[in-house]
């Protein structure tokens, strides 16, 4: 799709802020870190999560992280203290002081599990188990892309859970946990509550959190080139992103 998506870049973000409260939803990887070979791989900007604490401080505290990575992934990655967050595709919620929003999120069973160990096994790509759900990575190996997500959606179906695709992978996810679930949640609590939402993302999952931002008045933001999206902004990477946050 290089090149065959025409979305205006987003106004600045300090003129948006000028005129009425916004809130910001930004997603992980692919947005504030590059795509690297692993997930373990990623090279993290120095004093991003400073950078991020100061930022959520220009927005009152109207900033959170959304991410399809578990939360404690990602503060392995990015310490993420004073930061609101949703973690596994927006299962597992907290906000600023790191109090839970929302149901509590469900571990898959242990035999989605130990299939998943197996499956891993069989196809040759790479499990990364997560606190509420479980991806199976194949960018080392794109061939198995079919295989993987053959048996993902077979395993899903079989225990009512659901499936979502991404970059070189594919992911098992409790059926309803989405990114615009995560949005709406935050959207009910202050100091989020009112203002107009902004999600920034560049996978196919960021697409429910830009949706939810969409419905609550706000827009999206996609980073890079993909189609269809319900964006109505694009960045075109992710030091782009970095200069439009001024991070
Ligand atoms: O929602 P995100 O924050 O964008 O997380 C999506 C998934 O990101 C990670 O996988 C992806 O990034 C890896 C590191 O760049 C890359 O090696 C992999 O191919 C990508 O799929 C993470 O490992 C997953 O858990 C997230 O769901």
């Amino acid at each position: 799709m290089d090149g065959a998506i025409e979305l205006p870049p987003p106004p600045p973000l300090v003129r948006l802020m000028e005129k009425r409260a916004h809130a910001l939803f930004l997603d992980f990887d692919g947005t504030l870190v590059d795509i690297a070979p692993t997930p373990g791989g990623i090279a993290v900007p120095d004093r991003l999560a400073d950078r991020l604490r100061a930022l959520s401080q220009r927005l009152d505290g109207r900033l959170a992280l959304v991410t399809g990575r578990s939360l404690e992934d990602l503060a392995g990655h990015c310490p993420i203290d004073g930061i609101a967050c949703a973690g596994s595709h927006g299962a597992a919620r907290r906000d600023a002081e790191g109090r839970p929003l929302g149901a509590a999120a469900q571990p898959l069973p242990d035999a989605v599990f130990e299939a998943l160990h197996q499956g891993a096994r069989d196809l040759g790509v790479v499990l990364e188990a997560k606190t509420h759900g479980a991806a199976l990575h194949f960018r080392s190996d794109p061939e198995r892309a079919a295989q993987a997500h053959a048996f993902a959606a077979d395993l899903a179906g079989r225990h009512a859970l659901a499936v979502k695709q991404g970059k070189a992978v594919v992911e098992i996810t409790q059926a309803g946990a989405d990114k615009g679930g995560a949005v709406r949640e935050f959207l009910k609590h202050p100091p989020f509550v009112g203002a107009v939402p902004i999600f920034v993302g560049d996978d196919v999952t960021d697409e429910d959190g830009m949706a939810a931002c969409n419905d609550a008045g706000g827009f999206g933001v996609l980073v890079g080139d993909r189609s269809p999206t319900v964006a109505r902004y694009r960045l075109p990477n992710v030091s782009s992103v970095y200069e439009w946050l001024s991070l």
